[in-house]
């Protein structure tokens, strides 16, 4: 990856209006703020204050060690107000950097010991962004409700029908994700979950191929959930049951480079994807975790394939397609991508390496 082309394709990537499919709500947590709850929890023993700055200030961490960080936000998050806050400050983010629509993926959580349901849960996020600030008059968000890897069969359904209730109660909810530590879990604990999901009309965007599991990634790609992300650890059969497949990829290039499982950029099987024409949409999975922008993810994307200006605004176009936003917004958001990528663009002329 040419360092110098990913600065040259900054400008442009921050004007772009964009869309965010892939990125976890805890993970898109600011670093001051993850830094500031933990100064605060260090305080009651909770967690070791200096562990867990050297683990957030750490530029690489393998899967397991990124889910032990997982596991530490967890005890410094889950309240009600911490999570208003961090949704919040998320929002406020995304829209800042252009991001016109966000589908955030976040896992309910149930915790007694702060009087916290995953109704509770979810309502203290929708708290976040339902207010009138100016910064959410420039984005949209919708929702996707996570199933967890260390989660029961009972659990993930009633992560299911809470999704289904909320979206009949006319909340932004408008799918279903399955994700957390790819190294626990079978896909027959969570298969009734996503079949009842399919039978409510919920889509379904699922990690797959995180680890080498071609068992499992068989019976994703059989099941043809809507979108995938990741799909990083396939043999050859699998990657060309993916690409006769024809589901949409999200690719997340930082992180995946950051938890050491593609070796750079540059090797990323995204490249292939993009060559095959294959469906593929720029997210950021954890931008506060893996320190990257969806801006930043785009000019990471188009300095390694070597994009002129024309296919970097197309590859953020087709998101819209790609998304689960009901059509009458997908015409809007069509709109309003033209309109301001064209008053806003930089004057890196079109063509331009
Ligand atoms: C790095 N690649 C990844 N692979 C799989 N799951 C991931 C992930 N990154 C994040 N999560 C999932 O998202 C949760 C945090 O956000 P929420 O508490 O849900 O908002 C993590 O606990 C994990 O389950
Ligand atoms: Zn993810």
């Amino acid at each position: 990856m040419d360092p110098e082309a990913f600065v040259a394709h900054l400008p442009l990537c921050r004007a772009l209006p964009k869309l965010e499919l892939h990125a976890h709500l805890n993970g898109s947590i600011r670093s001051s703020t993850l830094l500031e709850l933990a100064a605060e929890h260090s305080q009651n023993g909770a967690v070791s204050y200096p562990e867990l700055v050297s683990i957030i200030e750490k530029e690489k961490r393998s899967l397991p060690e990124t889910f032990k960080l997982f596991g530490l936000i967890r005890l410094v998050t889950t309240n009600h107000q911490v999570v208003t806050r961090i949704t919040r400050e998320v929002i406020e983010d995304f829209a800042a950097e252009n991001i016109i629509y966000v589908e955030l993926r976040t896992t309910p959580k149930n915790n007694p010991a702060v009087g916290m349901t995953k109704r509770s849960y979810m309502e203290a996020v929708m708290a976040g962004f339902n207010t009138d600030s100016i910064a959410f008059n420039r984005i949209y968000v919708r929702l996707i409700l996570s199933i967890d890897r260390r989660e029961t069969t009972e659990a993930a359904i009633e992560t299911v029908r809470l999704a289904f209730d909320m979206r009949q109660e006319g909340c932004e909810i408008v799918g279903i994700d399955l994700s957390g530590d790819p190294a626990i879990g079978e896909w027959k604990t969570f298969l009734p979950a996503l079949t009842l999901a399919r039978e409510m009309g919920l889509p379904l965007a699922l990690h797959c191929g995180e680890v080498h599991n071609p068992e499992e990634v068989k019976s994703i790609l059989d099941f043809h959930p809507e979108r995938l992300g990741h799909v990083c650890c396939l043999d050859d059969l699998e990657w060309q049951a993916l690409l006769a497949s024809k589901i949409p990829v999200e690719v997340c290039l930082t992180s995946n480079v950051a938890t050491l499982t593609v070796p750079c950029v540059a090797d990323h099987h995204f490249v292939e994807l993009y060559k095959a024409k294959h469906p593929i949409v720029i997210c950021t999975d954890d931008p506060g975790i893996f320190c990257t922008t969806l801006s930043r993810e785009y000019a990471l994307a188009a300095s390694c394939l070597d994009l002129v200006s024309e296919e970097v605004v197309k590859l953020a176009k087709e998101a819209i397609n790609l998304s689960f936003a009901e059509p009458q917004l997908k015409q809007t958001l069509h709109q309003l991508f033209d309109f301001s990528h064209l008053k806003q663009a930089p004057s890196l002329p079109i063509g331009a390496p």
